[in-house]
């Protein structure tokens, strides 16, 4: 394997008396694009809440670039590299679309409102700069003609693709994507498997989706994990997950 960016040692996850994470198992190479599938309430989003530091693990340990995450807080996970997506969007609905990358590209560049006021000049150089590079990462991923419009009126499949645009203003090494393709029709889905696989090609970035549609994660995910109760059931390449009887025993019923 090539370099490890991210592993998870053993992690458990509980609320209460649900057990959502058993005692999962993984590592993900740098520049990996990897699935992570299962039924619903299988865990997924857990995961992800405990990788970003929204959740705190039960039990085991987390270590991106080697460094354990279980003392930071979300935000300076996101500072060390890490930015995500939700299943539920998140933007600035009434903000126009640029503003709502320059957003993320400026909360990335953490400079303060005192180096605002004080440094006015370099900062409307920054402005300028933020700008322009928030316009470069719109055209990239084909949003810089609609630049000016509100997001919150955008088609519901390209608010994703802004809120994708969001994730990766906020310069990771590591994006984790939260069902990306959930409300899309199938149109929108191949739309954005091409655009999976141009970010990770033009970011250099190292991609961990989540679904839960098998198919969908097929075609464009070379490395797949699919858990079920919480626990990890299989792993493998798309051959391989799609061969396996407990993913099909676990996927068997599922009516959509
Ligand atoms: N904050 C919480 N409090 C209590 N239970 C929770 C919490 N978050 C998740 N769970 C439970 O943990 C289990 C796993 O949920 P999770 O959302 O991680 O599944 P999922 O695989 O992402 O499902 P889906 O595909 O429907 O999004 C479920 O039983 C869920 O009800």
């Amino acid at each position: 394997m090539d370099k490890e960016i991210l592993r998870l040692e053993k992690v458990n996850k509980s609320f209460g008396g649900v057990h959502a994470v058993k005692d999962i198992s993984m590592t993900i190479a740098k520049g990996e694009l990897t699935a992570i599938i299962g039924p619903n309430g299988a865990g997924k989003t857990t995961i992800f809440n405990l990788i970003s530091g929204v959740y705190k693990v039960s039990s085991g340990d987390i270590f991106f670039n080697s460094k354990s995450l279980l003392r930071f807080r979300p935000d300076q996970i996101v500072g060390m590299g890490i930015s995500r997506t939700f299943q539920n969007l998140r933007l600035f609905n009434d903000a126009s679309v640029l503003e709502n990358v320059m957003t993320a590209m400026q909360q990335q560049q953490k400079y303060s409102f005192f180096e605002a006021v004080s440094h006015l000049g370099r900062w409307k150089n920054k402005e300028k700069a933020t700008k322009e590079r928030s316009m470069e990462l719109l055209d990239r991923v084909g949003l810089a003609d609609r630049y000016m419009q509100e997001a919150g009126t955008l088609p519901y499949g390209l608010q994703r693709r802004l809120e994708m645009a969001r994730a990766i203003a906020l310069e990771p090494e590591l994006l984790l994507l939260d069902e990306p393709a959930a409300g899309m029709n199938a149109e929108e889905i191949e739309q954005l498997n091409q655009l999976i696989l141009k970010i990770h090609s033009d970011f250099n970035l190292t991609i961990l989706l989540i679904e839960h549609h098998m198919e969908l994660v097929m075609k464009i995910c070379p490395h797949i994990i699919c858990v079920n109760f919480g626990a990890k059931i299989a792993e493998g390449t798309p051959n391989e997950i799609q061969n396996n009887k407990d993913v099909l025993v676990a996927y068997l019923g599922e009516d959509d």
